[in-house]
C-alpha cells in the first residue's frame, strides 16, 4: 500500500511547507491537505518539488467558517460564492500539480440543495476538464457533521449519476463510511468504479488506523487487493505529537 498524509489533520504544528517536509522524512508516499489558501501556491510547490510527493488533493473554501458554513456547493443563493471557491481551488491546484479537489456541499437539505449542489458540480467538472483535474464529493458522517448536505455513499452515487461528468469521483473516506453505513469492505469493492481517493482513520475516535471498529490491515489488504495502488489518505488526528501516532505506517513499511 501507498500512504498519503493528510496535512490538515498531521503535523498542523508547523508551516505547510516544513508538513510536507516531515511528512517525506516520516515515509509517507504523497501528501494531501484541507485548505492550502493562505500559503503562497509558489512556496507549496517548491516544497512539493524539493521533496518529490504531489500533494494529491485540497478542498475548496468553507465560505464563512465563524458564521457556520461548512461549504458552499450545496447552498441554494450562495452558487457565486461556491464557484469562486471552485475556481479558486482549481487554479491554486493547477500551480501546485494537484489531481483532486474536494468541492464541499456544506449545510442543507432537500431538493433546492440537491440541484445546487449539481449545478455547480457541473461547472466545477466543466472548469476541472480544461485542467485536466477531478472533481470529488465526499460523504461526511452525521456525528461531526450534523446537517450536512451528502452524508451517504448512496446519496452520492446518485449524484454522480445525475451529472454524469467522466471526472466526477467520489472521496471515500472509510471513518466516515463507517460511522453512517459499516460493511465497509463491500462499499469500497461495488464503488471501486466510482473511487477517485480513499482516507481512513480509527473508529469511533478518529485516531491512528491501529485501533478501534474497524480492522485496518484487513482493510488495506482487501483495498490492494482490488489492485487499487493509487496513496490512500491518513486523515486523522493525533492525540500528541503526529510522529508518536506513527507506529502503523513504520509497521505497513517493514511489510
Ligand atoms: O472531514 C473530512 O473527512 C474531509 O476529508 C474533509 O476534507 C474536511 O472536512
Ligand atoms: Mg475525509
Amino acid at each position: 500500500m501507498k500512504f498519503s498524509a493528510n496535512l490538515g489533520f498531521l503535523w498542523t504544528d508547523r508551516p505547510l511547507p516544513d508538513a510536507i517536509r516531515a511528512a517525506k522524512a516520516a515515509g509517507f508516499d504523497a501528501v494531501e491537505c484541507h485548505w492550502p489558501y493562505e500559503v503562497p501556491a509558489d512556496t507549496v510547490k517548491a516544497a512539493l518539488a524539493e521533496t518529490g510527493l504531489q500533494m494529491l488533493g485540497l478542498n475548496t473554501r468553507r465560505g464563512n467558517v465563524s458564521a457556520g458554513d461548512n461549504g458552499l456547493a450545496a447552498l441554494p443563493g450562495r452558487e457565486a460564492e461556491a464557484r469562486a471557491a471552485i475556481d479558486e481551488a482549481i487554479a491554486y491546484a493547477t500551480v501546485i500539480g494537484t489531481p483532486n479537489v474536494h468541492v464541499m456541499a456544506g449545510f442543507a437539505i432537500g431538493e433546492a440543495a440537491h440541484q445546487t449542489f449539481v449545478a455547480n458540480l457541473q461547472y466545477a467538472c466543466d472548469m476541472a476538464a480544461s485542467s485536466g483535474l477531478t472533481i470529488l464529493i465526499e460523504p461526511l458522517n452525521k456525528y461531526d457533521a450534523p446537517g450536512y448536505f451528502l452524508l451517504t455513499t448512496d446519496q452520492a452515487l446518485r449524484i454522480l449519476e445525475e451529472v454524469a461528468a467522466p471526472n466526477l469521483k467520489l472521496m471515500f473516506d472509510c471513518y466516515h463510511v463507517q460511522l453512517m453505513e459499516g460493511d465497509l469492505t463491500h462499499r469500497i469493492k461495488d464503488l471501486l468504479p466510482h473511487i477517485g481517493h480513499i482516507q481512513f482513520a480509527s473508529v469511533p475516535d478518529r485516531g491512528p488506523p491501529d485501533h478501534g471498529e474497524i480492522n485496518y490491515d484487513h482493510v488495506f489488504g482487501v483495498i490492494a487487493g482490488l489492485g487499487y495502488d493509487a496513496p490512500i489518505g491518513a486523515e486523522y488526528r493525533p492525540t500528541s505529537e503526529t510522529a508518536h501516532s506513527l507506529d502503523w505506517l513504520k509497521a505497513q513499511i517493514s511489510g
